[in-house]
């Protein structure tokens, strides 16, 4: 038995912030999981959303009428799908059951390839915006597949992160581990509502969260087992779903997510023991509202049921057949066929950023199912999305988010300044204490010496008078003996004794002399001491002095900022001023005052400094819209202004993308006037503008003979020939190949030039153009081959005739899928009637017929290629005489 498939996703949105996790299982039971959310939030630079993970890629055409958005919007920025892939190590079980064998894929992660084995020699590679081995850490996992995602929520748009694959390859671990034990370990959902907590200001936005699980088409409520059947609601005008019934939740901190996914978790559990199933068998949804998110998480069991398995695939086969849709670039998109593609219609063909991580495991075992999924990843990676910012402009939110951060910048300012100001404080007092200790010690110093050389000199004074004394007192005895005695001898011997006390006195006078040499040494020591001490003062004065200098500096530019802000706030207070003005009077104004405004909006649109007040402009618009009626906008294309004529063309592009506004615009004459400004307008933008409109209008059978009534094909053709813009080309192109795919203008479009004018476009090598004239052509050759099967068309192609064969032969297998996908579809068109079959051997077509039954990746296409192959004769008895066996 093949072994379960399962997908999970998580979005996350500015309007929407949505977390979904999904697991479902191909024949068991298949859960899905994601979060959503909406959210109010700060206003960033749009430059910052569009970033270099964004690459640029081939814009979708006229967007399929049941899609939300489109490229009409000028505030949109293009959003391909990115897609990672992440491999499973091996589990106990495989490394014992596939010990001799190896893995069914090989990660080539430098080169962002995955090579899929067919046997032991051969294999397919793939190419992946990420490729994630199974050494690839939880955080990597999440900086590559998730944090473009919340950082691009952050800066206001939906986004959605979904994980797919196959049941026990990682989707839980890869978007639900709580990480309780080990932080290392923590999912994408942890880390995200992590991020999301640290990006926001909870005093100005809010996060709340619903917790939610799909069961056979039934959305219950986690957070309220009882609550178990919840509606989707769609809003009418934009399309948007919601699930108004869901218990919402406040986040105010990550503890308390935490606690609401294990609650949600507990009960799901609950739940699904009740309906004895096990998580694989659901989808569970995390959401998030006004800041809040969406996340679904799964349930499954073992002994399925037939209802269960049904739902299921109901499920996937729906998701899968919206994102072939999407990448096929179809004109129809089935999101209404399951409420989870429903509910992640915003994620593929929408206006949210979408990473999807799909997770596969090693075993050559499981190579089918792998497979699967690898492919399921790179149609999805085809899916481009129209990312949109989802806010008004609120400038009384902005003011009030700007006062907090100007508080917040203040207390900064003024604790830094009190830091500053301490600091200086505290080197000035160890300075001073510095100084004072090295004066004390000095003059300390100075006075011990005083002290010991005066008490030497005065001891050694005090015994020199002793001497003196004594030296006195003996010469005095001496003398009255000598006159008693007139002993000549004793002379003699006192004469002695002097020149010993004359040498003594020298000793001492030396001795003297040294000492005060040291004295007046050490002294000297201290004299440049204390010249050292004096300049480290200095030194120190002059560095307070310099600190004192940037203290002022610094209040100097408080001042400035200070007067900066204040400057921006009352700007602010003009502009939250002149919002309310406009809303005022746009609520109280009849028709006619409504119509000046909105000339008013339309100059306003052109003012620079409100731009980014865009989405505010175009609600406005819609309301215009419904309050002065189509006619007055319709007639602004005819003002005089040059600019306001490309003003009212864009309002009217916008309107007429609304599948309800066209047969309203189409009815008071609009398609008339856009046909009129291609005749008489000069103007590229105004070119591309109206075009594109008609190309959306063109979407419609009525309209397409009403543009053909009109003349509006010779319109589009001049048009064409005389315009260099891709972009415009693209919309012509999108509009004549709408008209093609129309049974009833075959002859009359071929008639009036408008297969030439789709072959003239090639000379803009431009894909997207290229991608348009395909689409036309294999519309053309769609309706030819019908009309002959039913015996109303004899004779070889119009296409043929108009010399488009050689171009289709020469891109039968460009490289760009949706050029090919159509080019394959037309030869096969042309090829199923006979009388064309001998123009397409001469043109080289029957190679590329042969190609296709061979070598294309649609069955559907390949299996159809082989059957006109074997049953065209004439193609028959070629392939017999070139030897060649199909
Ligand atoms: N990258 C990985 N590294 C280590 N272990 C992993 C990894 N991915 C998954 N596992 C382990 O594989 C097992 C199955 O993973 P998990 O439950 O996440 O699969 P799943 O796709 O959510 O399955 P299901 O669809 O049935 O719910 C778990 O035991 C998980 O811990």
């Amino acid at each position: 038995m093949a072994a379960p498939t399962t997908t999970s996703s998580t979005g996350i949105g500015n309007g929407h912030r949505n977390s979904t996790r999904n697991s479902l299982n191909n024949q068991n039971s298949k859960p899905i999981s994601s979060l959503n959310s909406n959210s109010k939030h700060s206003l960033k630079s749009n430059n910052n959303n569009n970033n270099n993970n964004n690459k640029p890629f081939p814009s979708r055409k006229s967007a399929p009428p049941s899609l939300p958005s489109s490229n009409k919007d000028d505030s949109s920025v293009h959003g391909r799908v990115r897609v990672a892939v992440r491999l499973r190590p091996r589990n106990a079980e495989e490394l014992a059951a596939d010990a001799d064998f190896g893995d069914c894929v090989e990660l080539q992660p430098e080169l962002k390839r995955l090579k899929l084995r067919r046997n032991n020699w051969d294999s397919d590679t793939y190419e992946f915006d990420e490729v994630l081995t199974e050494f690839a850490s939880q955080k990597r996992v999440y900086e590559v597949v998730a944090k473009p995602v919340v950082e691009s929520v952050l800066d206001g748009y939906n986004g959605t992160v979904m994980a797919y694959g196959q049941t026990g390859t990682g989707k839980t671990y890869t978007l639900g581990r709580l990480g309780e034990e080990d932080t290392a370990a923590r999912g994408i959902m942890v880390r995200a509502m992590e991020d999301i907590l640290a990006g926001v200001s909870l005093e100005t936005d809010s996060i709340s969260v619903s917790y939610l699980q799909l069961y056979m088409e039934t959305i219950q409520d986690l957070l309220d087992p009882a609550n178990d059947n919840i509606s989707i609601v769609e809003e009418p005008k934009t399309g948007d779903v919601s699930l108004p019934g869901a218990t919402v939740v406040e986040i105010r901190n990550q503890q308390c997510f935490l606690e609401l996914l294990r609650l949600g978790e507990a009960h799901r559990f609950a739940a699904n023991t009740r309906l004895n199933t096990e998580s694989s068998r659901s989808h569970a949804i995390l959401m998030q509202l006004e800041r809040p998110s969406l996340a679904i998480d799964k349930s499954g069991s073992e002994g399925h049921t037939l209802e269960e398995a049904k739902s299921i695939n109901l499920s996937l086969s729906a998701l899968g057949k919206c994102i072939n849709a999407l990448a096929e670039n179809s004109a129809h998109v089935p999101v209404r066929d399951s409420k989870l593609t429903r509910l992640l219609r915003d994620s593929f063909g929408g206006t949210a950023r979408t990473s999807l991580v799909i997770t596969i495991g090693p075993s050559p075992r499981h190579r089918g199912e792998t497979a699967s999924t690898i492919m399921f990843g790179q149609r999805a990676m085809k899916v481009e999305n129209m990312l949109k910012l989802k806010e008004e402009f609120d400038y009384k939110s902005l003011s009030r988010r700007l006062d907090i951060q100007l508080d917040k910048l203040i207390a900064e300012h003024e604790r830094q300044q009190k830091v500053f100001e301490d600091e200086i404080e505290k080197i000035t007092v160890e300075a001073q204490s510095q100084i004072s200790e090295v004066k004390r010690n000095y003059e300390d110093a100075l006075e011990k010496e005083r002290l010991k050389y005066q008490k030497e000199y005065v001891e050694s004074i005090k015994k020199l008078e002793e001497k003196w004394m004594m030296n006195q007192q003996k010469h005095a005895i001496e003398s009255m003996v000598g006159r008693k005695d007139g002993n000549s001898n004793v002379i003699s011997s006192n004469q002695n004794g002097s020149a010993e006390e004359v040498a003594e006195l020298k000793r001492l006078l030396q001795k003297e002399t040294l000492l005060k040499k040291a004295a007046e040494d050490d002294v000297s020591n201290l004299k440049t001491e204390l010249a050292e001490l004096r300049k480290l003062e200095a030194s120190r004065n002059s560095e307070i002095l310099k600190l004192q200098k940037m203290l002022e500096d610094e209040a100097r530019q408080k001042e400035r900022l200070e007067g900066d802000i204040a400057l921006l706030q009352s700007q602010l207070l003009q502009l939250s001023f002149e919002a309310d003005e406009t809303t005022r009077r746009l609520d109280r104004s009849g028709p006619e005052k409504i119509l000046g405004d909105l000339d008013s909006l339309i100059s306003q649109v052109r003012h620079p400094q409100l731009i980014n007040s865009e989405n505010g402009e175009k609600a406005s618009i819609a309301k215009l819209f419904e309050q002065v009626g189509l006619q007055k906008i319709l007639s602004l294309l005819e003002a005089e202004d040059a600019d306001v004529r490309i003003h009212a063309v864009k309002v009217v592009a916008n309107l007429a993308a609304e599948e309800t506004n066209q047969q309203k615009i189409v009815e008071a004459g609009g398609l008339r006037s856009l046909l009129t400004l291609l005749r008489s307008s000069e103007d590229e933008t105004i070119h591309r503008v109206a075009a594109g409109a008609i190309a959306n209008l063109a979407m419609n059978e009525t309209n397409q003979e009403l543009i053909m009534a009109q003349g509006g094909i010779s319109l589009l053709s001049i048009t064409a020939a005389n315009a260099d813009d891709p972009q415009t080309l693209r919309m012509i192109a999108g509009a004549i190949a709408n008209l093609c795919g129309n049974d009833k203008l075959q002859a009359k479009l071929r008639g009036e030039g408008g297969i030439k004018a789709l072959l003239g476009m090639v000379r803009c090598k431009h894909p997207d153009v290229l991608a348009q004239i395909a689409r036309g052509i294999a519309n053309f050759a769609k309706c030819e081959s019908r009309a002959s099967t039913q015996g109303t068309k004899t004779g070889r192609s119009l296409l043929i005739e108009d010399g488009a064969l050689p171009w289709i032969v020469q891109n039968a297998n460009n490289e760009a899928s949706p050029i090919r996908r159509h080019i394959e579809l037309a030869l096969c068109h042309l090829a199923q009637h006979e009388a064309n079959a001998k123009d397409m051997i001469i043109g080289g077509a029957l190679w590329e017929l042969v190609r296709i039954s061979r070598d294309c990746s649609r069955e559907d296409i390949r299996n159809l290629a082989h059957r006109i192959l074997s049953s065209s004769p004439t193609f028959q008895s070629e392939l017999r005489r070139l030897r060649i066996d199909c």
